[in-house]
C-alpha cells in the first residue's frame, strides 16, 4: 500500500484539501487537489486530478446541515472509494499561529491542541478555522496521526531585534512579539529560488504574498530576516478586509470616542477594512481593476495598497542592505498584471526595470536590465505541509504506512 497525506487548510466557511502519495524520499507526489465551500449552508465539493481535469463533485442542499464535521467525513470515505492502493497514513494541517511554543511542525496531542486553542485570539479570523478539523478528526479517527504546519514557524530565523516591540518588559513576557505569517508559502518560494537563479537562492530577496491575506518577507540566503506582519495577522500591507499597520492610537479612539466594543473594533479592522472598507465594494481585485476607470474609490483602493507596498519594500530593502530580486506570489501576485507592472516601475531607483511583455505574459522573470530582477513564482503551502508532515513522521514508507 502506498502512504497517503492529506493536506488541510481549513477557513470559516471552506475546506481546501490536497491528497499526496510518499513513495520513498521522493518530493510528495500531487494526486487530488479539492474543495468545499458553503460549509454550514448550501454546500459544494469539487475534487480535480493533478493535471487539472474535474474528476467528482457534488452538491448538498442548505437544509442538509453540511459542516466541517460532515465535509471531513465525507472525504475520508470518498478517498476509501478511491484508494487504488493507498493507505490514509496522517493528515497535514496549516494552522495559522504556532506562538512561541512551536518554532516547527508538531505532531498534535490533548496537550498540544489545548496550547494552539489559547492562540485564537492572535488569529481571529483563522486559528479557530484551522484547529476545528483537528478537533474532529482526533474525536472521529483517534489513531490518525495529524501534523500541525505554522504560518508563523519560518521566522524563528529572525534576530531578536526584528522580532521585537518597544513595550515593556511585562508585556513582552506574555510573548507580545512580532511572529510573521505566510510562512509557508516564503518557505515554498525559498525551496525553488535556486530553481529560477542560483543568485537568488544566496542572496538578499523580498517576496511578495499578495493573496486576500498579504505581507512582504526579506529572505537573505533563503532564510526570513524580517516581515510586514507581526504579532497578529492584521499588521502590515492592506489586505482584502483587513487594514494593515494602524496607528494603535486608532483603536483607542474607537474604543473610547466611537464607544465600540472590543470586539465590533475587531471585526471592523480584520472584515471590513482593507480593499473593502477604502474602496466601500469589494475585497477582490479583479472587481476593483474592472471598475478602477469609473469608481474613484475602486482606483484609491489599489493605489493605497500599491503604495503600502512600494513603502514597505523599501523597508525591507533597509533591513537587506539591498536587493537581488523580487518575487510575487499568491492570488494577485500571481495574476494581477497591473499590481507587479505598478510596485515594479516604483521601484526603479532601484535599478528594477519591468519587462512589460514578459510581465504580460507572466514571467518567470519580469525584469530586464543588469539590476535587482523580478519573478512570477506561484506558491505552494500544501506541498510545504506534504513535506513537513512526511519529515516529521519519518521519511521512511515503512514508518509512514504503520
Ligand atoms: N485573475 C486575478 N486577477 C487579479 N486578482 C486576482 C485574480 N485571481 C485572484 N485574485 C486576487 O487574489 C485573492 C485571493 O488570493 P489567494 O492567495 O487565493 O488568497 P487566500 O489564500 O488568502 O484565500 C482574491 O481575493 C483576489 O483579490
Ligand atoms: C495569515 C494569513 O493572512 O493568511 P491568508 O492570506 O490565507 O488569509
Ligand atoms: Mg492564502
Amino acid at each position: 500500500m502506498i502512504p497517503a497525506l492529506i493536506i488541510l487548510n481549513a477557513g470559516s466557511s471552506s475546506l481546501k484539501f490536497q491528497v499526496f502519495e510518499i513513495v520513498d524520499d521522493a518530493e510528495p507526489r500531487l494526486v487530488w487537489k479539492g474543495l468545499y465551500e458553503g460549509l454550514g449552508g448550501a454546500a459544494h465539493f469539487i475534487v480535480r486530478h493533478a493535471g487539472g481535469a474535474d474528476l467528482d463533485e457534488m452538491s448538498w442542499a442548505s437544509a442538509d446541515v453540511f459542516g466541517h464535521e460532515e465535509a471531513l467525513m465525507h472525504l475520508v470515505s470518498w478517498l476509501r472509494g478511491h484508494q487504488d492502493g493507498r493507505k490514509l497514513a496522517a493528515i497535514g494541517h496549516r494552522v495559522v499561529h504556532g506562538g512561541e511554543a512551536f518554532p516547527g511542525p508538531e505532531l498534535v496531542d490533548e496537550s498540544v491542541l489545548r496550547s494552539l486553542e489559547t492562540l485564537v485570539p492572535l488569529a481571529p479570523l483563522h486559528q479557530p478555522h484551522n484547529l476545528k478539523p483537528i478537533q474532529i478528526m482526533r474525536r472521529r479517527l483517534p489513531e490518525l496521526p495529524q501534523v500541525a504546519c505554522f504560518d508563523t514557524a519560518f521566522h524563528q530565523s529572525q534576530s531578536d531585534i526584528a522580532s521585537l516591540f518597544a513595550l515593556p518588559q511585562e508585556i513582552r513576557e506574555r510573548g507580545v512579539r512580532r511572529y510573521g505569517f505566510h510562512g509557508l508559502s516564503y518557505d515554498y518560494i525559498a525551496s525553488v529560488l535556486k530553481d529560477y537563479d542560483p543568485h537568488l537562492a544566496e542572496g538578499r530577496v523580498i517576496v511578495a504574498h499578495l493573496g486576500n491575506g498579504a505581507s512582504l518577507c526579506a529572505l537573505r540566503g533563503g532564510t526570513s530576516i524580517a516581515t510586514t506582519m507581526g504579532f497578529s495577522a492584521l499588521d502590515g500591507l492592506p489586505m482584502g478586509t483587513r487594514c494593515g499597520a494602524v496607528d494603535a492610537g486608532v483603536v483607542f479612539y474607537m474604543l473610547r470616542e466611537m464607544k465600540l466594543t472590543p470586539e465590533a473594533a475587531e471585526r471592523m479592522l480584520y472584515t471590513k477594512s482593507g480593499l473593502l472598507g477604502v474602496s466601500g465594494l469589494s475585497n477582490d481585485m479583479r472587481v476593483l481593476r474592472e471598475r478602477a476607470t469609473t469608481n474613484p474609490d475602486a482606483k484609491r483602493a489599489i493605489d493605497l495598497f500599491v503604495y503600502r507596498i512600494t513603502r514597505e519594500i523599501g523597508s525591507l530593502v533597509a533591513a537587506l542592505g539591498g536587493i537581488d530580486g523580487l518575487i510575487f506570489t499568491a492570488g494577485i501576485g500571481e495574476n494581477d498584471v497591473a499590481t507587479r507592472a505598478e510596485v515594479t516601475n516604483s521601484l526603479g531607483w532601484l535599478g528594477l526595470v519591468l519587462d512589460e511583455a514578459a510581465n504580460r505574459t507572466g514571467g518567470p522573470r519580469i525584469s530586464s536590465g543588469q539590476g535587482p530582477t523580478a519573478w512570477v513564482i506561484p506558491t505552494n503551502e500544501e506541498l510545504v505541509i506534504a513535506r513537513q508532515t512526511r519529515s516529521l513522521l519519518g521519511a521512511t514508507q515503512a514508518s509512514l504506512a504503520s
